[in-house]
């Protein structure tokens, strides 16, 4: 199923939640919203459930102008962080709801409820727990009977709000690779909220980065990484350190701070560069001084390095000599800068 969100708005009071959103997302494909808190995302997510108004614009679905077409008739399948689970019900009963509650013309008869709910536990791999109540269950299994609840529907279209928001890192990383391969065998359309860019990186084919109620950019995760198209994306993605510089002559001078000058395609002017951790090098000598460092595997070195009273973290090659409290300057490896100061 393919979405297509044409300018929607979406104000409350003054304020607009979604200030004119273009979104296009294929068929198939798993598309994350991401952005700090407040960005618009779970608005979005529910604008296109159906689950909230707009004041403009407009929202298809495969096509279908979904204008006046309430959210119980778009076929999709939502999983929400706290869209708990039905505690008085048995797994089973809270896989079955979707169909249970259809009206009598377009529910399937028990046997063929029983048989789907039997299949999707099956799918989401807990055909063990179908009789435990959801207090009895792990947050991991919690959210698979969330997943196969909204599968249940057979949704043209699946969308996934901060699903993984109550695991701990590491089931969260488990279920979440788990859920990226269902959704890739199944072949179903899915937008996933999350303000976590590692989760948004690793799972989705694009990714929607938003910022105040707009979608500043929207691409493939490693063209987000490489080729940010605002300081508020570059700053955002890839955990980067925002520095001021100034640009003479096709080169972005850091000055006090030590580090090298970075060749810039950029008019002479002031600045501002964002250089991640990876990008910068420590090598020995210089006005800069090691604070901490930890190894990184491979014999790479994780320094946080002082330096003009600002903090950086960096890396030091492998047979770098360097230790706590050496001096050292930086080598940028690579980096963004944008002209002007921010
Ligand atoms: N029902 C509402 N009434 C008033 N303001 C609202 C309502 N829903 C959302 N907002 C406001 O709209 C803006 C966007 O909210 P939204 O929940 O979409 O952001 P978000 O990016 O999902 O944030 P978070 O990551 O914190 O969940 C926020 O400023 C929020 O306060």
């Amino acid at each position: 199923m393919t979405v297509e969100a044409e300018r929607i708005t979406r104000r409350f009071g003054d304020a607009a939640a979604l200030d004119g959103v273009d979104l296009a997302v294929r068929e198939g494909e798993l598309v994350a919203l991401l952005g700090p808190s407040g960005s618009g995302k779970t608005t979005l997510l529910r604008v296109i459930a159906g689950l909230e108004g707009t004041d403009a614009g407009r929202l298809r679905i495969a096509g279908q102008d979904m204008a006046g077409v309430p959210a119980r008739e778009r076929g999709i399948g939502v999983v929400f962080q706290h869209y708990a689970l039905f505690r008085h019900m048995k797994v089973a009963d809270n896989i079955a709801f979707g169909l249970d509650v259809r009206p009598r013309a377009t529910r399937p008869d028990r046997a063929a409820i029983a048989d789907r709910v039997a299949a999707l536990l099956d799918l989401v791999q807990i055909p063990e727990l179908a009789q435990r109540y959801p207090d009895q269950l792990s947050g991991g299994q919690r959210q698979r009977v969330a997943l196969a609840r909204a599968l249940a529907i057979e949704p043209r279209l699946l969308l996934l709000d901060e699903p993984f928001g109550a695991l701990d890192a590491l089931v969260r990383r488990d279920v979440r690779r788990w859920v990226r391969g269902l959704q890739e065998r199944l072949g179903i359309t899915t937008i996933l909220v999350t303000h976590d860019q590692e989760e948004a990186m690793e799972m989705a084919d694009r990714v929607a980065v938003m910022e105040r109620g707009r979608i500043v950019q929207f691409d493939a995760p490693a063209a987000l990484l490489e080729h940010p198209a605002t300081p508020f994306v570059a700053g955002f993605i890839g955990d980067a350190a925002q520095l001021p510089c100034r640009i003479a002559g096709g080169v972005a001078h850091f000055d006090p701070l030590p580090i090298a000058p970075l060749p810039v395609s950029l008019a002479d002017g002031p600045g501002t560069a964002f250089l991640r951790p990876a990008e910068l090098l420590a090598e020995p000598g210089g006005s800069a001084v090691v604070r901490l460092l930890r190894p990184q595997g491979g014999g790479e070195l994780h320094l946080v390095v002082e330096a003009a009273g600002q903090v950086l973290d960096a890396r030091a090659a492998p047979g770098t000599r360097l230790a706590r409290g050496d001096a050292c300057h930086l080598v940028p490896r690579g980096g963004r800068v944008f002209p002007g100061a921010t």
